[in-house]
């Protein structure tokens, strides 16, 4: 998928949402466990409740990686159902990734081909022989740690050398990589004051977001200096809509959750 498939998927939704699919076992209604498969039963639901509110769908590899084959095997369900169903989805595997060359082209060839991924989430600090692999699948793309959410952000990619924040190298750094009209950034949307930086540094790039809901990050604060001419943003929100309801109408209250974060982004559209 190219970034104007995107930007079309965006203007006809009214919507820059990546709904996060980050599948825990103990937290998913009950019923759904005497079920096959329940990972992807509860995906599925969620995904044919949300799907006309967001433009993209994130399942966090970790969550499926902990339950082992079965795991993997529901993650493989989870993608081949949006790719069959909802093509114009952009996808991404958050699996954070990032190894010595040849390690990175199995990484990328797992979730950019196997898995047939529009994206994958790459961790920088190996630097440019980790990250091109990634880059070198056409039509597919990148998305580098760039400024992240949690706190020990401040512990490495804050901190300056020759006077510049470690986030801002990688940005500055990255850009210039082969093919890198193909690269994305994560930036968390905890990080808000950041933006404004960031956008000098990445102007056309797209920016995925993740931080607004469950750990108190701010849409309206995140779009102030995050947004572009191609509005360039997915906010991902995975628990605060995915577990809006643990009864039967957990799918529904999904929706209802995701319709919230919908609405709010029409407004910002209408007006910028
Ligand atoms: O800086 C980052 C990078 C990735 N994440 C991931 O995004 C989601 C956020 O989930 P919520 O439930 O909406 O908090 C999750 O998969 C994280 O691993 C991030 O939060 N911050």
């Amino acid at each position: 998928m190219t970034t104007k498939q995107l930007y079309n998927q965006i203007q006809q939704k009214k919507s820059f949402l990546c709904v996060g699919l980050d599948v825990d076992l103990t937290k998913i209604p009950q019923h759904l466990l005497a079920t096959e498969d329940p990972i992807f039963e509860f995906n599925k639901a969620i995904i044919d409740a949300t799907h006309d509110l967001c433009v993209s769908y994130k399942p966090n590899t970790a969550f499926y990686e902990a339950y082992g084959l079965k795991g993997w095997q529901s993650l493989e369900k989870t993608i081949n159902y949006i790719n069959e169903k909802y093509p114009d989805i952009f996808t991404i595997a958050d699996a954070k990734r990032g190894d010595i060359g040849n390690t990175s082209t199995m990484y990328a060839k797992a979730f950019l081909e196997d898995l047939n991924f529009d994206s994958v989430t790459v961790a920088p600090y190996m630097g440019k022989d980790s990250v091109e692999p990634f880059l070198a699948f056409e039509n597919k793309h990148t998305i580098l740690l760039g400024l992240t959410s949690n706190e020990g952000a401040f512990d490495f990619q804050t901190q300056e050398i020759d006077g510049k924040p470690m986030y801002q190298t990688v940005l500055e750094t990255s850009k210039t990589w082969k093919n890198s009209e193909n690269l994305m950034y994560v930036v968390g949307a905890t990080k808000a004051e950041y933006f404004k930086e960031i956008r000098n540094i990445v102007p056309d790039s797209f920016l995925l977001v993740p931080g607004v809901g469950a750990q108190g990050g701010s849409l309206e604060d995140v779009c102030k200096f995050g947004m572009n001419k191609q509005v360039g943003l997915l906010i991902n929100s995975s628990r605060g809509i995915i577990y809006a309801s643990n009864q039967t109408d957990f799918a529904e209250a999904a929706r209802t959750e995701a319709l919230k974060l919908q609405k709010a982004m029409a407004i910002i559209l209408e007006q910028n």
